[in-house]
């Protein structure tokens, strides 16, 4: 996370004091991250994440929160939200929707083998599973609607080839998602964004995921193809490191097994999700937000992925 709202410890005094944690000892604004802002805090209880949300309204964080919570009571290695003393786990903060929530062991793995994957393929579909029993539902808010809405804001930044791809891109996702094989895949509250970034690793185990800003209701498998498309590929050419795609998708597989719809949506998904970020990256690139600590992403990083599976495919499922 950028930080975009500053906050001092003489700002939280008064204001951790409705949390069982003791005193706020030490805050540090966290650089990496796009989005929200965050900081590692310390209390005389322990060590934990401040996240203030600056997009997300007071209606819409329920779902992620107590989607958090509801996949840490399953056994899933998620950031536990604190509560206040009213029972309350989101809390304005300089005006702003703000939560507390546990700080993870580990570090992120952004050199990942097929062993990484394995444990990323696990994980990811476990959660698909534990989410089935989830009673609140919010749609995926970067899915296709926000797609065919924020398209025509960065046309105009595009060279005439670039603008035509992402428009041909946009119009072969909606008649995809208009069809019969998208229509029976299986769906759920999904993370939207297991990047290498948000997921931490001792070792060779995985301890951790977090950042579930972005998640909402959507296809399990457009899921599986957000994370393959980051953790099984090489960084330069967008191109699909098949080792890693096996290891990951064997490993889910393994816990929820594929359906034949699919096998018949994995190229369209993995081209989804190339678009999705693509279209983020491009949004947040031309129309930058003020922000204290912000590094934007580079937008053609997911335009190459994109070209890439347009032009190369994709291995099987359970190859
Ligand atoms: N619960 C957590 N435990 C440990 N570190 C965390 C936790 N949440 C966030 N972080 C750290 O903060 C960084 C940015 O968090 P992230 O959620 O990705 O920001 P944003 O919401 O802006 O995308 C992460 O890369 C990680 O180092
Ligand atoms: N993963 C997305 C943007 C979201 O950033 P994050 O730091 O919250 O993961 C991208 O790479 O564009």
């Amino acid at each position: 996370m950028a930080v975009f709202t500053p906050v001092t410890l003489d700002d939280l005094s008064q204001w951790i004091k409705q949390f069982p944690l003791g005193k706020a000892l030490a805050l540090k604004g966290i650089a990496s991250g796009i989005e929200n802002s965050n900081f590692f805090l310390t209390t005389e209880r322990g060590e934990y994440v401040l996240t203030i949300f600056e997009n997300l309204s007071f209606e819409q964080l329920p779902f992620y929160v107590q989607l958090m919570r509801h996949l840490a009571e399953r056994g899933i290695p998620v950031p536990a939200p604190v509560a206040n003393d009213a029972g309350e786990l989101v809390v304005a903060l300089h005006g702003k929707p703000a939560a507390i929530v546990s700080k993870l062991d580990g570090s992120s793995q952004m050199d990942p083998q097929p062993v990484h994957c394995a444990e990323v393929g696990t994980i990811l579909a476990k959660m698909h599973l534990a989410g089935r029993d989830f009673p609140l539902q919010q749609p995926n808010l970067r899915g296709l609607d926000w797609w065919v809405e924020t398209v025509p804001k960065v046309l105009p930044f595009l060279d005439a080839e670039t603008a035509a791809l992402l428009q041909s891109e946009l119009a072969f996702q909606r008649e995809f998602a208009a069809g019969p094989t998208y229509a029976e895949l299986e769906r759920g509250p999904v993370h939207a964004d297991l990047f290498r970034n948000n997921v931490m690793f001792v070792g060779e185990r995985l301890s951790g995921c977090f950042d579930f800003y972005f998640a909402g209701w959507d296809t399990w498998l457009f899921d599986l193809a957000v994370t393959v498309n980051d953790w099984c590929i090489d960084l330069d050419t967008g191109r699909l490191d098949e080792a890693r795609v096996v290891a990951l998708t064997r490993a889910y597989h393994a816990v929820r097994q594929f359906t034949a719809a699919d096998q018949a949506a994995w190229l369209p998904m993995l081209r989804a999700a190339a678009l999705r970020f693509w279209l983020s990256r491009l949004y947040d690139y031309h129309r930058p937000r003020e922000a204290e600590m912000l590094t934007p992403h580079d937008p053609t990083h997911f335009e190459r992925v994109l070209r890439e599976r347009i032009a190369r495919g994709a291995p099987n499922l359970t190859a």
